[in-house]
């Protein structure tokens, strides 16, 4: 199984979309998908896909529930693990929920693609999750704020480990200012810091992007034919093209990054 943590730094520009409808895109590619709720304070992907859980990862946190039990699985042929609001940083967790949270994701089976969705900023529970994470996918829309908020978080993660970052630029209105945003990044990141950034896709700006999101309905489900939709199909293939999707040990690592002190 690989991790793959969806972060953006600034708020608001689409990663829970993006999570979601990149999740039901790898799902119809034939890869077992399990989307995990990593915004620890306000979650919101059940939102998104309209289901109501009965658990979260507050039960895992708990130790009341395995990961496996609070797994949902989704009409959309993707699993969901929904989390709950509130809970403490990641790095505050005792020493017997940190246990259970190891627990609770080693009792894991049967999956190819974990998707983490994470909150905004660059907080330690983001940082955790984006550091302990096989690839890492980068949201940005080509505001200058935005691009601000995800040089920040790269810039974080390259300070840690060289690797390759994947980014998305979203919400595009002009492809010209969406290329000159990312090869500014791009840009940069070769330039001052120790890796590299790749950007895998321009999804245009959309309001049925938006309908879809009222009608808590994935986009790719509602509106499969729109350019949006098959611009984030392509970005999923892009991600998922050229990955090996078995190693337990991935797992393993993972959660030795994700909880070590
Ligand atoms: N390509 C798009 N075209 C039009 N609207 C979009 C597009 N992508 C996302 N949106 C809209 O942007 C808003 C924010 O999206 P989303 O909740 O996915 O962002 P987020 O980064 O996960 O936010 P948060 O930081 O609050 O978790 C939503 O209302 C969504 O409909």
């Amino acid at each position: 199984m690989r991790t793959l943590c969806v972060t953006s730094g600034k708020g608001g520009v689409g990663k829970t979309t993006l999570s979601v409808n990149l999740g039901i895109a790898m799902a119809r590619a034939g890869r077992r998908v399990l989307l995990l709720d990593g915004d620890l304070g306000l979650a919101n992907l059940n939102v998104m896909l309209g289901v109501i859980p009965r658990f979260t990862i507050q039960d895992v946190v708990r130790g009341q529930k395995t990961l496996d039990q609070i797994v949902i699985q989704t009409s959309y042929g993707i699993s969901l693990a929904a989390g709950a609001t509130g809970i403490a940083e990641l790095a505050d967790l005792g020493e017997e929920e940190r246990e259970n949270v190891i627990r609770g994701l080693e009792g894991l089976r049967g999956y190819d693609v974990l998707i983490i969705d994470t909150g905004a900023g660059i907080g330690d529970n983001v940082v955790r999750f984006v550091l302990a994470a096989d690839d890492v996918l980068i949201v940005t829309t080509p505001h200058p704020t935005a691009l601000t908020d995800a040089y920040g978080i790269i810039k974080t993660v390259l300070t840690h480990e060289s690797r390759a970052i994947k980014l998305i630029v979203n919400s595009v209105t002009s492809i010209r200012d969406a290329r000159s945003a990312a090869d500014r990044l791009t840009g940069v990141t070769s330039k001052f810091l120790n890796g590299t950034l790749e950007c895998i896709g321009y999804i245009p700006f959309d309001s049925l992007v938006e309908k879809s999101i009222m009608k808590q309905q994935p986009h790719l489900v509602l509106h499969p034919t729109s350019t949006s939709a098959q611009r984030m199909q392509e970005a999923a293939m892009r991600l998922i093209g050229g990955q090996v999707a078995d190693s337990k040990p991935g797992l393993g690592r993972f959660l030795q990054k994700l909880l070590g002190q």
